[in-house]
Protein backbone atom coordinates (compact mmCIF):
# COMPACT_ATOMS: atom_id res chain seq x y z
CA UNK A 1 0.00 0.00 0.00
CA UNK A 2 2.82 1.93 1.02
CA UNK A 3 4.77 1.33 -1.83
CA UNK A 4 1.92 1.90 -4.21
CA UNK A 5 1.63 5.59 -2.62
CA UNK A 6 5.44 6.00 -3.35
CA UNK A 7 4.91 5.12 -6.65
CA UNK A 8 1.77 7.59 -6.83
CA UNK A 9 3.96 10.65 -5.18
CA UNK A 10 6.90 9.70 -7.91
CA UNK A 11 4.75 9.38 -11.30
CA UNK A 12 2.85 12.70 -10.00
CA UNK A 13 6.44 14.47 -9.93
CA UNK A 14 7.77 13.03 -13.05
CA UNK A 15 4.45 13.79 -14.42
CA UNK A 16 4.95 17.73 -13.34
CA UNK A 17 8.30 17.48 -14.64
CA UNK A 18 7.32 16.90 -17.98
CA UNK A 19 4.85 19.73 -18.47
CA UNK A 20 6.75 22.11 -16.25
CA UNK A 21 8.61 23.71 -19.85
CA UNK A 22 5.01 24.28 -21.08
CA UNK A 23 4.31 26.13 -17.63
CA UNK A 24 7.68 28.53 -17.21
CA UNK A 25 7.87 31.69 -19.14
CA UNK A 26 10.20 31.86 -22.64
CA UNK A 27 13.14 33.91 -21.53
CA UNK A 28 13.14 37.87 -23.26
CA UNK A 29 15.80 38.44 -25.56
CA UNK A 30 18.00 41.10 -24.30
CA UNK A 31 19.96 41.56 -27.31
CA UNK A 32 17.69 44.88 -29.01
CA UNK A 33 15.48 45.32 -26.21
CA UNK A 34 14.62 48.76 -24.44
CA UNK A 35 15.39 48.32 -20.41
CA UNK A 36 14.26 51.10 -18.35
CA UNK A 37 15.71 51.49 -14.95
CA UNK A 38 14.18 54.22 -12.36
CA UNK A 39 17.21 54.65 -10.31
CA UNK A 40 19.48 53.80 -12.79
CA UNK A 41 22.15 56.16 -12.10
CA UNK A 42 23.13 55.09 -8.41
CA UNK A 43 24.27 51.62 -7.13
CA UNK A 44 22.18 48.39 -7.82
CA UNK A 45 19.81 50.18 -10.23
CA UNK A 46 23.51 51.34 -12.19
CA UNK A 47 24.95 47.60 -11.89
CA UNK A 48 21.32 46.53 -13.32
CA UNK A 49 21.86 48.86 -16.09
CA UNK A 50 25.63 47.98 -17.06
CA UNK A 51 24.68 44.39 -16.81
CA UNK A 52 21.47 44.78 -19.43
CA UNK A 53 23.90 46.88 -21.56
CA UNK A 54 26.13 44.13 -21.66
CA UNK A 55 23.70 41.53 -23.13
CA UNK A 56 22.99 44.13 -26.11
CA UNK A 57 19.88 46.25 -24.35
CA UNK A 58 19.18 49.73 -24.94
CA UNK A 59 18.65 51.41 -21.77
CA UNK A 60 16.67 54.27 -20.29
CA UNK A 61 18.24 55.21 -17.04
CA UNK A 62 15.84 57.81 -14.66
CA UNK A 63 16.58 59.65 -11.54
CA UNK A 64 16.17 63.12 -10.11
CA UNK A 65 20.14 64.56 -10.38
CA UNK A 66 21.33 65.16 -14.44
CA UNK A 67 24.90 65.20 -13.13
CA UNK A 68 24.48 62.32 -11.85
CA UNK A 69 23.10 60.38 -14.82
CA UNK A 70 25.26 62.03 -17.32
CA UNK A 71 28.32 60.48 -15.61
CA UNK A 72 26.47 57.28 -15.27
CA UNK A 73 25.70 57.02 -19.06
CA UNK A 74 29.34 57.15 -19.82
CA UNK A 75 30.61 54.50 -17.33
CA UNK A 76 27.57 52.50 -18.93
CA UNK A 77 28.27 53.04 -22.22
CA UNK A 78 31.90 51.62 -21.89
CA UNK A 79 30.59 48.37 -22.30
CA UNK A 80 29.20 48.62 -25.63
CA UNK A 81 28.59 45.89 -27.77
CA UNK A 82 27.57 46.99 -30.33
CA UNK A 83 27.40 51.07 -31.90
CA UNK A 84 23.54 51.25 -32.32
CA UNK A 85 23.02 51.03 -28.01
CA UNK A 86 21.50 54.01 -26.81
CA UNK A 87 21.45 55.52 -23.43
CA UNK A 88 19.10 57.58 -22.51
CA UNK A 89 18.77 59.43 -19.54
CA UNK A 90 15.46 61.31 -18.10
CA UNK A 91 15.71 63.47 -15.09
CA UNK A 92 11.88 63.10 -13.14
CA UNK A 93 11.07 62.49 -9.73
CA UNK A 94 8.88 59.08 -9.21
CA UNK A 95 7.04 59.49 -6.76
CA UNK A 96 5.37 63.34 -7.42
CA UNK A 97 3.52 63.59 -10.80
CA UNK A 98 1.87 60.87 -12.14
CA UNK A 99 1.12 62.76 -15.95
CA UNK A 100 4.86 63.89 -15.61
CA UNK A 101 6.22 60.33 -14.92
CA UNK A 102 3.60 59.01 -17.87
CA UNK A 103 5.18 61.62 -20.28
CA UNK A 104 8.43 60.99 -20.02
CA UNK A 105 7.78 57.19 -20.60
CA UNK A 106 5.97 57.98 -23.45
CA UNK A 107 8.86 60.13 -24.76
CA UNK A 108 11.62 57.64 -24.00
CA UNK A 109 9.38 54.77 -25.63
CA UNK A 110 9.13 57.41 -28.86
CA UNK A 111 13.18 57.53 -29.35
CA UNK A 112 14.01 53.43 -27.83
CA UNK A 113 10.93 52.22 -28.84
CA UNK A 114 8.17 50.35 -26.64
CA UNK A 115 9.56 48.75 -23.16
CA UNK A 116 10.33 44.93 -22.75
CA UNK A 117 11.65 45.24 -19.53
CA UNK A 118 10.70 47.72 -16.41
CA UNK A 119 13.30 47.43 -12.86
CA UNK A 120 12.06 49.45 -10.37
CA UNK A 121 14.84 50.34 -8.43
CA UNK A 122 14.31 54.39 -7.59
CA UNK A 123 14.07 53.92 -3.63
CA UNK A 124 15.66 55.25 -0.40
CA UNK A 125 15.99 54.03 3.22
CA UNK A 126 15.70 55.69 6.58
CA UNK A 127 16.22 53.71 9.60
CA UNK A 128 14.92 54.81 13.83
CA UNK A 129 12.99 54.06 16.51
CA UNK A 130 9.32 54.64 15.25
CA UNK A 131 8.87 57.27 17.54
CA UNK A 132 12.11 59.39 16.87
CA UNK A 133 11.09 58.69 12.91
CA UNK A 134 8.92 62.18 11.53
CA UNK A 135 5.51 61.29 10.04
CA UNK A 136 7.05 63.03 7.10
CA UNK A 137 9.23 59.76 6.03
CA UNK A 138 6.62 57.41 6.59
CA UNK A 139 5.30 59.22 3.83
CA UNK A 140 7.89 60.31 1.21
CA UNK A 141 9.51 56.71 1.50
CA UNK A 142 5.85 55.24 0.59
CA UNK A 143 5.82 57.97 -2.00
CA UNK A 144 9.09 56.87 -3.43
CA UNK A 145 9.28 53.47 -2.92
CA UNK A 146 6.45 52.37 -3.05
CA UNK A 147 4.10 54.95 -5.72
CA UNK A 148 7.01 55.48 -7.52
CA UNK A 149 6.61 51.83 -8.78
CA UNK A 150 3.44 51.93 -9.12
CA UNK A 151 3.66 55.27 -11.45
CA UNK A 152 6.20 53.98 -13.72
CA UNK A 153 4.81 50.15 -13.79
CA UNK A 154 1.12 51.82 -14.96
CA UNK A 155 2.41 53.76 -18.15
CA UNK A 156 4.33 51.24 -19.22
CA UNK A 157 1.79 48.21 -18.93
CA UNK A 158 -1.12 49.00 -21.58
CA UNK A 159 1.38 48.90 -24.34
CA UNK A 160 3.30 45.53 -22.76
CA UNK A 161 -0.88 44.49 -22.92
CA UNK A 162 -1.09 44.75 -26.78
CA UNK A 163 2.07 43.81 -27.62
CA UNK A 164 1.58 40.40 -25.49
CA UNK A 165 4.98 40.55 -24.03
CA UNK A 166 7.00 42.28 -21.38
CA UNK A 167 8.96 42.33 -17.60
CA UNK A 168 8.49 44.15 -14.64
CA UNK A 169 10.79 44.33 -11.91
CA UNK A 170 9.96 45.61 -8.40
CA UNK A 171 13.42 45.45 -6.50
CA UNK A 172 11.88 44.95 -2.70
CA UNK A 173 14.67 44.13 -0.09
CA UNK A 174 14.94 41.32 2.85
CA UNK A 175 13.34 44.22 4.83
CA UNK A 176 10.60 43.42 2.81
CA UNK A 177 10.39 40.06 4.00
CA UNK A 178 10.29 40.45 7.89
CA UNK A 179 10.07 43.43 9.96
CA UNK A 180 13.07 44.23 11.90
CA UNK A 181 13.91 46.89 14.80
CA UNK A 182 14.53 50.36 13.16
CA UNK A 183 12.91 49.66 9.70
CA UNK A 184 9.02 50.77 10.93
CA UNK A 185 9.25 53.27 8.11
CA UNK A 186 11.02 51.06 5.22
CA UNK A 187 9.91 47.77 5.77
CA UNK A 188 6.07 48.72 4.73
CA UNK A 189 7.06 50.09 0.97
CA UNK A 190 8.74 47.06 0.71
CA UNK A 191 6.21 44.71 1.58
CA UNK A 192 3.42 46.54 -0.38
CA UNK A 193 5.79 45.87 -3.10
CA UNK A 194 5.16 42.11 -2.75
CA UNK A 195 1.08 42.64 -2.71
CA UNK A 196 1.14 44.78 -5.89
CA UNK A 197 3.37 42.35 -7.24
CA UNK A 198 1.15 39.48 -6.32
CA UNK A 199 -2.02 41.16 -7.64
CA UNK A 200 -0.38 42.52 -10.94
CA UNK A 201 1.00 39.07 -11.81
CA UNK A 202 -2.27 37.38 -11.85
CA UNK A 203 -3.83 40.19 -14.31
CA UNK A 204 -1.05 40.15 -16.46
CA UNK A 205 -0.30 36.35 -17.22
CA UNK A 206 -2.27 35.49 -19.78
CA UNK A 207 -0.74 38.60 -21.51
CA UNK A 208 2.78 36.89 -21.50
CA UNK A 209 4.14 39.63 -18.99
CA UNK A 210 6.06 38.37 -15.89
CA UNK A 211 6.54 40.36 -12.61
CA UNK A 212 9.34 39.35 -10.70
CA UNK A 213 10.10 41.03 -6.56
CA UNK A 214 14.03 41.40 -5.70
CA UNK A 215 14.60 40.49 -2.00
CA UNK A 216 18.35 42.17 -1.52
CA UNK A 217 20.09 41.84 1.55
CA UNK A 218 21.94 44.72 2.55
CA UNK A 219 24.37 45.60 -0.71
CA UNK A 220 27.47 47.89 -0.90
CA UNK A 221 25.94 51.33 -2.54
CA UNK A 222 26.09 54.87 -2.32
CA UNK A 223 22.94 54.88 -0.56
CA UNK A 224 23.78 52.01 1.84
CA UNK A 225 26.39 54.04 2.65
CA UNK A 226 24.19 56.85 3.61
CA UNK A 227 22.18 54.69 5.44
CA UNK A 228 24.26 53.30 8.13
CA UNK A 229 25.29 57.17 9.15
CA UNK A 230 22.00 56.77 11.12
CA UNK A 231 21.25 53.21 11.37
CA UNK A 232 20.02 52.38 15.26
CA UNK A 233 22.82 50.23 16.78
CA UNK A 234 19.82 47.05 17.19
CA UNK A 235 19.78 47.16 13.29
CA UNK A 236 23.58 47.31 12.98
CA UNK A 237 23.92 44.37 15.43
CA UNK A 238 20.78 42.61 13.56
CA UNK A 239 22.08 43.15 10.28
CA UNK A 240 24.89 41.33 11.43
CA UNK A 241 23.36 38.31 10.68
CA UNK A 242 23.67 38.26 7.10
CA UNK A 243 26.66 40.16 5.10
CA UNK A 244 26.84 42.72 2.84
CA UNK A 245 26.46 41.82 -0.25
CA UNK A 246 27.88 43.65 -4.22
CA UNK A 247 25.48 45.75 -6.22
CA UNK A 248 27.47 43.97 -9.36
CA UNK A 249 26.44 40.56 -7.86
CA UNK A 250 22.66 41.29 -6.89
CA UNK A 251 22.43 42.98 -9.96
CA UNK A 252 23.52 40.03 -11.96
CA UNK A 253 20.97 37.52 -10.10
CA UNK A 254 18.04 40.02 -10.42
CA UNK A 255 18.65 40.75 -14.50
CA UNK A 256 19.16 36.51 -14.83
CA UNK A 257 15.64 36.09 -12.85
CA UNK A 258 13.99 39.11 -15.24
CA UNK A 259 15.16 37.43 -18.17
CA UNK A 260 13.70 33.96 -17.16
CA UNK A 261 10.24 35.67 -15.68
CA UNK A 262 10.97 34.02 -12.16
CA UNK A 263 8.70 36.03 -9.62
CA UNK A 264 11.00 35.75 -6.70
CA UNK A 265 14.55 36.96 -7.00
CA UNK A 266 16.67 36.08 -4.09
CA UNK A 267 20.37 36.17 -3.44
CA UNK A 268 22.55 33.75 -0.79
CA UNK A 269 21.73 31.06 1.64
CA UNK A 270 19.53 33.47 3.81
CA UNK A 271 17.93 34.91 1.19
CA UNK A 272 16.76 31.48 -0.10
CA UNK A 273 15.33 30.42 3.30
CA UNK A 274 13.86 34.00 3.50
CA UNK A 275 12.31 33.37 0.27
CA UNK A 276 11.09 29.58 0.69
CA UNK A 277 9.64 30.64 3.88
CA UNK A 278 7.38 33.65 3.18
CA UNK A 279 6.28 32.11 0.02
CA UNK A 280 3.07 32.06 0.90
CA UNK A 281 0.51 32.54 -1.60
CA UNK A 282 3.13 33.80 -4.34
CA UNK A 283 3.18 32.36 -7.99
CA UNK A 284 5.57 29.55 -8.69
CA UNK A 285 7.50 29.56 -12.07
CA UNK A 286 8.56 26.37 -11.73
CA UNK A 287 8.07 23.11 -10.17
CA UNK A 288 11.09 22.82 -8.62
CA UNK A 289 10.56 25.59 -6.88
CA UNK A 290 7.16 24.93 -5.74
CA UNK A 291 8.31 21.42 -4.50
CA UNK A 292 11.49 23.06 -2.63
CA UNK A 293 8.50 25.28 -0.58
CA UNK A 294 6.63 22.25 0.44
CA UNK A 295 9.41 20.22 1.59
CA UNK A 296 11.65 23.17 3.40
CA UNK A 297 9.09 25.75 4.99
CA UNK A 298 8.78 23.73 8.29
CA UNK A 299 12.57 23.39 8.58
CA UNK A 300 13.43 27.23 7.78
CA UNK A 301 10.20 27.98 10.29
CA UNK A 302 12.44 26.27 12.99
CA UNK A 303 16.10 28.20 12.06
CA UNK A 304 13.87 31.40 11.69
CA UNK A 305 12.68 30.68 15.34
CA UNK A 306 16.08 30.76 16.35
CA UNK A 307 16.94 33.74 14.45
CA UNK A 308 14.28 35.58 15.84
CA UNK A 309 15.63 35.14 19.73
CA UNK A 310 18.84 35.98 18.93
CA UNK A 311 17.25 39.33 17.59
CA UNK A 312 14.98 39.91 20.67
CA UNK A 313 17.74 39.49 22.78
CA UNK A 314 19.75 41.79 20.73
CA UNK A 315 17.50 44.43 21.41
CA UNK A 316 17.03 43.65 25.11
CA UNK A 317 20.40 43.84 26.01
CA UNK A 318 20.74 47.60 24.44
CA UNK A 319 17.77 48.32 26.09
CA UNK A 320 19.45 47.34 29.45
CA UNK A 321 22.74 49.01 28.44
CA UNK A 322 20.96 52.05 27.43
CA UNK A 323 19.24 52.16 30.81
CA UNK A 324 22.70 51.87 32.82
CA UNK A 325 24.54 54.50 31.11
CA UNK A 326 21.39 57.12 31.04
CA UNK A 327 21.18 56.11 35.36
CA UNK A 328 24.80 56.66 35.51
CA UNK A 329 24.36 60.04 33.37
CA UNK A 330 22.17 60.86 36.07
CA UNK A 331 24.10 59.79 39.11
CA UNK A 332 27.22 62.18 37.51
N1 LIG B 1 21.67 48.97 -0.71
C1 LIG B 1 20.97 48.13 0.02
O1 LIG B 1 21.42 47.69 1.08
C2 LIG B 1 19.64 47.68 -0.43
C3 LIG B 1 18.85 48.42 -1.29
N2 LIG B 1 17.62 47.97 -1.65
C4 LIG B 1 16.77 48.76 -2.54
O2 LIG B 1 17.40 48.86 -3.80
C5 LIG B 1 17.10 50.10 -4.40
C6 LIG B 1 18.38 50.82 -4.77
O3 LIG B 1 19.14 51.01 -3.61
P1 LIG B 1 20.63 51.57 -3.65
O4 LIG B 1 21.27 51.15 -4.90
O5 LIG B 1 21.23 51.24 -2.35
O6 LIG B 1 20.32 53.14 -3.66
P2 LIG B 1 21.18 54.43 -4.09
O7 LIG B 1 20.80 55.49 -3.11
O8 LIG B 1 22.59 54.11 -4.30
O9 LIG B 1 20.49 54.81 -5.49
C7 LIG B 1 19.16 55.20 -5.53
C8 LIG B 1 18.79 55.60 -6.94
O10 LIG B 1 17.41 55.97 -6.97
C9 LIG B 1 17.28 57.31 -7.47
N3 LIG B 1 16.15 57.94 -6.80
C10 LIG B 1 15.96 58.11 -5.47
N4 LIG B 1 14.80 58.74 -5.24
C11 LIG B 1 14.24 58.99 -6.45
C12 LIG B 1 13.04 59.60 -6.88
N5 LIG B 1 12.19 60.15 -6.01
N6 LIG B 1 12.77 59.68 -8.21
C13 LIG B 1 13.64 59.16 -9.10
N7 LIG B 1 14.78 58.55 -8.75
C14 LIG B 1 15.08 58.47 -7.45
C15 LIG B 1 18.64 57.95 -7.13
O11 LIG B 1 18.96 59.05 -7.94
P3 LIG B 1 18.57 60.58 -7.53
O12 LIG B 1 18.86 60.71 -6.07
O13 LIG B 1 19.40 61.45 -8.41
O14 LIG B 1 17.11 60.72 -7.83
C16 LIG B 1 19.57 56.79 -7.45
O15 LIG B 1 19.74 56.66 -8.83
C17 LIG B 1 16.23 50.86 -3.40
O16 LIG B 1 14.88 50.67 -3.74
C18 LIG B 1 16.56 50.20 -2.09
O17 LIG B 1 15.49 50.29 -1.18
C19 LIG B 1 17.13 46.79 -1.20
C20 LIG B 1 17.85 46.02 -0.35
C21 LIG B 1 19.17 46.40 0.10
C1 LIG C 1 15.32 31.34 8.30
C2 LIG C 1 16.10 32.44 7.72
C3 LIG C 1 16.25 33.62 8.56
C4 LIG C 1 17.18 34.60 7.92
C5 LIG C 1 17.30 35.83 8.73
C6 LIG C 1 17.89 36.91 7.93
C7 LIG C 1 18.18 38.15 8.70
C8 LIG C 1 17.98 39.31 7.86
C9 LIG C 1 18.73 40.54 8.20
C10 LIG C 1 18.23 41.55 7.21
C11 LIG C 1 18.90 42.81 7.17
C12 LIG C 1 17.99 43.84 6.51
C13 LIG C 1 18.30 44.08 5.09
C14 LIG C 1 17.74 45.37 4.66
C15 LIG C 1 18.47 45.89 3.48
C16 LIG C 1 17.91 47.16 3.00
O1 LIG C 1 16.92 47.17 2.35
C17 LIG C 1 18.60 48.42 3.32
N1 LIG C 1 19.98 48.26 3.52
C18 LIG C 1 18.33 49.46 2.26
O2 LIG C 1 19.25 50.49 2.21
Amino acid sequence: MLLLAAACVVAVVLLLYMVSPLISPKPLKLPGAHVVVTGGSSGIGKCVAIECYKQGAFITLIARNESKLLQTKKEIEKYSVNDKQVVLCISVDVSKDYGHVENVLKQAQEKLGPVDMLINCAGTSVTGKFEDLEISCFERLMAVNYLGSVYSSHAVIPTMKERRMGRIVFVSSQAGQLGLFGYTAYSPTKFALRGLAEALQMEVKPYNIYVTVAYPPDTDTPGFAEEIKTKPLETKLISEATSVCQAEQVARIIVKDAIQGNFNSFMGSDGYMLSILTSGMSPVTTITEGLQQVVCMGIFRIIGLFYLGSFDSIVRRCMIQREKSESTDKTK
